[in-house]
């Protein structure tokens, strides 16, 4: 019996098959690719991009976007730094369930703090994977595809991750993707990056 968080009284229940006997099933490891990066930097589509490609090779994969999960899972949370925590803590253990399902979890969020993305990663030794989408701040506000930049800019949007609200940079992550000669690679380029990673690192198949 045990007290986790506000949950006393508690027990874990073990299941006959577990994640190694799924990830034969699919032929291929659980893990979960997390796209941190400002608004408008490419998080999405290259998520999109990725499981595109992962489809087209025969591996099962699953998008969880911020965007999309403040519609339902996360629609209490809002932008102040708590709301932004909570919210990657719950995307973080929604991702390592899907992880342990045998899936690779591709999650895409701004995911601003340093802290709540290292939490993440402590929940998954071994297979969290931090892609930072490098796009300097200009760039994504000129690309300003839902118009939020000029919303933030004009006042009607406070705390606007980049321009009033902070992003803080990875260290240290295992794949960082940039503009080369000022030019941005294209979705297709940036998602063999990654796919190549998955590979080399073995996550494409158990056999
Ligand atoms: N204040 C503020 N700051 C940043 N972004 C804002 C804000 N208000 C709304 N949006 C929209 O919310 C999307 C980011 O949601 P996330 O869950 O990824 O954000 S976070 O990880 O909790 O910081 C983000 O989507 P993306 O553009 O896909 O990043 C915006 O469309
Ligand atoms: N590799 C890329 N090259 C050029 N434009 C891109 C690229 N990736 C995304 N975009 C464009 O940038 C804008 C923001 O992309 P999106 O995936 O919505 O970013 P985010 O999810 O980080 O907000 C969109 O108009 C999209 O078409």
């Amino acid at each position: 019996m045990s007290t986790v968080g506000n949950s006393a009284n508690i027990f874990w229940h073990e299941c006959p098959v577990g994640k190694q006997e799924r990830q034969k099933l699919l032929n291929q490891k659980g893990c979960v690719v997390w796209i941190t990066g400002l608004s408008g930097s490419g998080k999405s589509t290259l998520a999109c991009s990725i499981s595109r490609e992962l489809h087209s090779r025969g591996n099962l994969s699953y998008v969880l976007d911020g965007d999309n999960l403040r519609h339902g899972l996360n629609k209490n949370l809002g932008f102040e730094a708590e709301d932004r925590a909570e919210n990657i803590r719950r995307v973080g253990e929604v991702a390592k369930l899907f992880a342990d399902a045998g899936l690779v979890c591709i999650a895409s969020l701004i995911s601003p703090y340093r802290k709540d993305r290292d939490a993440c990663r402590a929940m998954l030794p071994e297979s969290f994977i931090e892609v930072f989408m490098n796009m300097p701040l200009d760039l994504c506000e000129a690309r300003d595809a839902k118009g939020l930049y000029k919303l933030a800019r004009a006042g009607k949007i406070k705390g606007f991750t980049g321009l009033d609200d902070p992003y803080e940079p990875p260290l240290k992550c295992e794949i960082e993707l940039s503009r080369r000669d000022g030019i941005c690679p294209t979705p297709g380029a940036m998602a063999g990056k990654v796919v190549s990673y998955l590979e080399e690192k073995g996550f494409l198949e158990t056999k």
